[in-house]
């Protein structure tokens, strides 16, 4: 305010300042007015885990039964670096996503969106080939839907794959990190597919995340990557989802790294969330892509020899998972 400007008190004053003050007490009023009488927004987002029925989910697993004539018990969403994991399923039925009834596909997926149905290690397995991610425009609920229609089709163990970068300098490229816990920021801002009304038949309201990560299925993985002698690059950690695309920057690094976690990444944990309400046993696997922020990048030779090797050493962990549970072992 201008402190050199002051107010005459005379009338003239006085009504300008009245006649101003009643004129904004006017306009309140008709903006009051007008927002009351303004119509509803006509558009109400339908949330998240209310995107697909209880019966619409039933008819995808009817139908995905009925074309392939198996019941898998093992599912498996594949991360694109290790789609080759579906060459492993022997004897398959391959469906498209897009034979699928109101099945959801991402534009940006176009064919590479499929599902191989058959065996591997004698094990019957449904795998998800062509991931949704969140930061391409899926709605969570989409991204999540495979897991719900894996359970209907008679799934019990779903093994997650993914890729994440590290944030602890003790997880290094080519590691594979069997996942304990994580730290769901996309949940924090608001992006759960639980969102919405629940349906019982899928899960409780309120499900416990606490104990997500299957404890016999890490056993098993510790235990085979020293079978395999791969225990040196076999680790157990905890993955932070964030919604992406963009990479996390150094500063959010050193954050993630001071709360606990150890790989980063943008996909896997509202699967595992959605698979921890309908009861599945979880099993999430990640192949490290990228070091720390002040962790050096292994030379280009070296790093495509890591990675292969991760690759490798994910794809073993996998089918001798298979195998053991198939026998009882
Ligand atoms: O987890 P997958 O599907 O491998 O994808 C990973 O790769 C993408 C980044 O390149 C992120 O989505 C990350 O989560
Ligand atoms: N740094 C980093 N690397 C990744 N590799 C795959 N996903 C990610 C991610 O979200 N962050």
């Amino acid at each position: 305010m201008n402190r050199n400007i002051k107010m005459c008190n005379r009338d003239c004053c006085e009504l300008k300042t009245a006649l101003q003050i009643r004129r904004m007490k006017l306009l309140i009023e008709k903006r009051l007015q007008e927002e009351a009488n303004a119509k509803p927004k006509d558009i109400i987002e339908t949330p998240q885990g209310e995107l697909y029925s209880f019966d619409d989910v039933q008819k995808m697993a009817n139908f995905i039964i009925n074309r392939t004539e198996k019941k898998p018990k093992f599912g498996l969403i594949l991360s694109s670096h290790v789609n080759m994991l579906a060459d492993l399923v022997e004897s398959p039925v391959v469906l498209q996503y897009t034979d699928i009834p109101k099945f959801p596909v991402s534009q940006l997926r176009g064919n590479n969106s499929k599902l191989f149905v058959g065996q591997i290690m004698g094990g019957t397995v449904i795998a998800a080939q062509g991931r949704m991610h969140f930061y391409e425009g899926n709605p969570v609920g989409s991204c999540t839907l495979p897991v719900r229609m894996f359970k209907l089709c008679g799934v019990e163990y779903l093994i997650i794959i993914c890729s994440a970068g590290a944030v602890s300098a003790e997880h290094n490229v080519g590691d594979v990190v069997a996942i304990k816990d994580h730290i769901n920021i996309m949940s924090w801002c608001g992006s759960c597919p639980l969102v919405g009304l629940n349906d019982a038949r899928f899960g409780q309201r309120n499900p416990s995340i606490i104990d997500a990560y299957d404890e016999m299925l890490l056993a098993k993985t510790t235990e085979i990557s020293r079978e395999i002698g791969q225990d040196n690059r076999v680790k157990t950690g905890v993955y932070v989802c964030v919604g992406g695309p963009a990479y996390e920057t150094a500063a959010e690094q050193r954050f993630f790294r001071k709360i606990g976690a150890d790989v980063i990444g943008m996909s896997m944990v509202p699967e595992v969330i959605i698979a921890k309400h309908c009861g599945l046993k979880v099993l999430g696997l990640t192949l490290v892509t990228l070091p720390a922020h002040d962790v050096a990048v292994p030379a280009h030779n070296e790093y495509a020899t890591l990675l292969m090797q991760g690759k490798k050493t994910c794809i073993e962990l996998v089918s001798r998972i298979i195998y053991k549970i198939q026998n009882n072992l």
